[in-house]
């Protein structure tokens, strides 16, 4: 399942015995400006039993079925824009936050029209790729800050790693508000806006890098003779075994390799391949591409 296909369901389980655990964490009011991929599995981790939002987290959508979907779930209130010009007006007007989860070709236009509807005082937050913070403060009045994130979409599982910086009116007491904020949905690591491109090419984009590998590596199962079933079985848990025992045993992924890499083994010679078809190099070019495309949509 894919986060675009992932409906907003809180990220951590409930008590085996069934009771509610005290929330740990109290957020002000919050608006969600697009409920796509990454505004969904965003508002998963707000959802979570330990987090309390004052008041319904508003979302807005620019389709109404979406809108209707999520309309639902209990937390949320959400509108669709279209039909309704007034709906992300009247979604920040009072919001202490305000996400801007658009499409970043969106996001100037959507800028003009909740400008003069934004609460003195409040955050918005942009997880725009490219979009930078002077944009951004073009377009609002100087008595809101801004915060530029950079999520990934393991949020969904509370896995995310999201990249933040601050704008030039961002107080520190803002930061550390956004940061709680995505510390719903995984951890959060704090950067200038400088490498904020550059973070995104490589966590931002990660995870479609991962599952390249895992495409590229279950097709060269198939391809030997296991069924689609087994390649999966095979992949995805090889990729999954790998990563849990990195996090878990505290070594390197070199010294991880190094232990699969018998001397003179199989390993070694299809690492080779891998090696000699210039892999890590392939990575520093995508990458520099993601960078270039990064600066495209910064200049609109
Ligand atoms: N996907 C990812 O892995 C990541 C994405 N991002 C950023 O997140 C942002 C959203 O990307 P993603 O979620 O993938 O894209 P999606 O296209 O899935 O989501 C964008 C959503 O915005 C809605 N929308 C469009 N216009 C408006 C509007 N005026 N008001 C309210 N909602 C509107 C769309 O509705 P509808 O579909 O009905 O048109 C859609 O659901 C982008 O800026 C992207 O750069 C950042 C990190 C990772
Ligand atoms: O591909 C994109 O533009 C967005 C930003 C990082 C991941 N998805």
């Amino acid at each position: 399942m894919t986060a675009a296909e992932t409906t907003a369901q809180p990220t951590d389980a409930q008590p085996a015995d069934g009771t509610a655990p005290a929330p740990a964490l109290a957020l002000p009011t919050i608006a969600l400006l697009g409920a796509g991929a990454m505004g969904r599995a965003i508002l998963s981790g707000l959802l979570a039993p330990t987090v309390e939002v004052d008041g319904p987290i508003r979302v807005t959508n620019r389709s109404a079925a979406r809108a209707a979907e999520l309309d639902g779930t209990p937390g949320v209130t959400a509108s669709a824009t279209d039909g309704d010009p007034e709906a992300n007006r009247r979604a920040v007007a009072g919001a202490r936050v305000v996400l801007v989860a658009v499409k970043p070709s969106m996001v100037v236009d959507l800028l003009d029209e909740i400008a003069d509807a934004l609460e003195p005082g409040a955050v918005v937050v942009s997880v725009a790729a490219g979009v930078t913070v002077a944009t951004f403060e073009e377009h609002l009045p100087s008595s809101v800050s801004v915060v530029r994130s950079m999520p990934n979409t393991p949020a969904v599982v509370g896995r995310a790693v999201t990249g933040i910086s601050a704008g030039t009116r961002s107080s520190d007491d803002d930061l550390a508000l956004v940061r709680r904020l995505f510390e719903t949905v995984g951890t959060v690591v704090e950067v200038p806006e400088s490498q904020l491109d550059a973070l995104s090419t490589i966590s931002g984009s990660g995870p479609a890098y991962v599952y390249l590998l895992i495409e590229s590596l279950t097709e060269a199962a198939v391809q030997k003779g296991f069924t689609d079933a087994q390649a999966a079985e095979l992949v995805n848990g090889t990729f999954a075994g790998a990563a849990e025992l990195l996090v878990a045993s505290g070594k390197t992924p070199t010294e991880l390799r190094i232990q699969v890499t018998s001397p003179k083994g199989t390993t070694e010679r299809a690492v080779a391949v891998l090696q000699e078809a210039g892999l890590p190099e392939l990575f520093g070019r995508a990458t520099d591409a993601a960078l270039a495309r990064a600066r495209e949509l910064a200049a609109g």
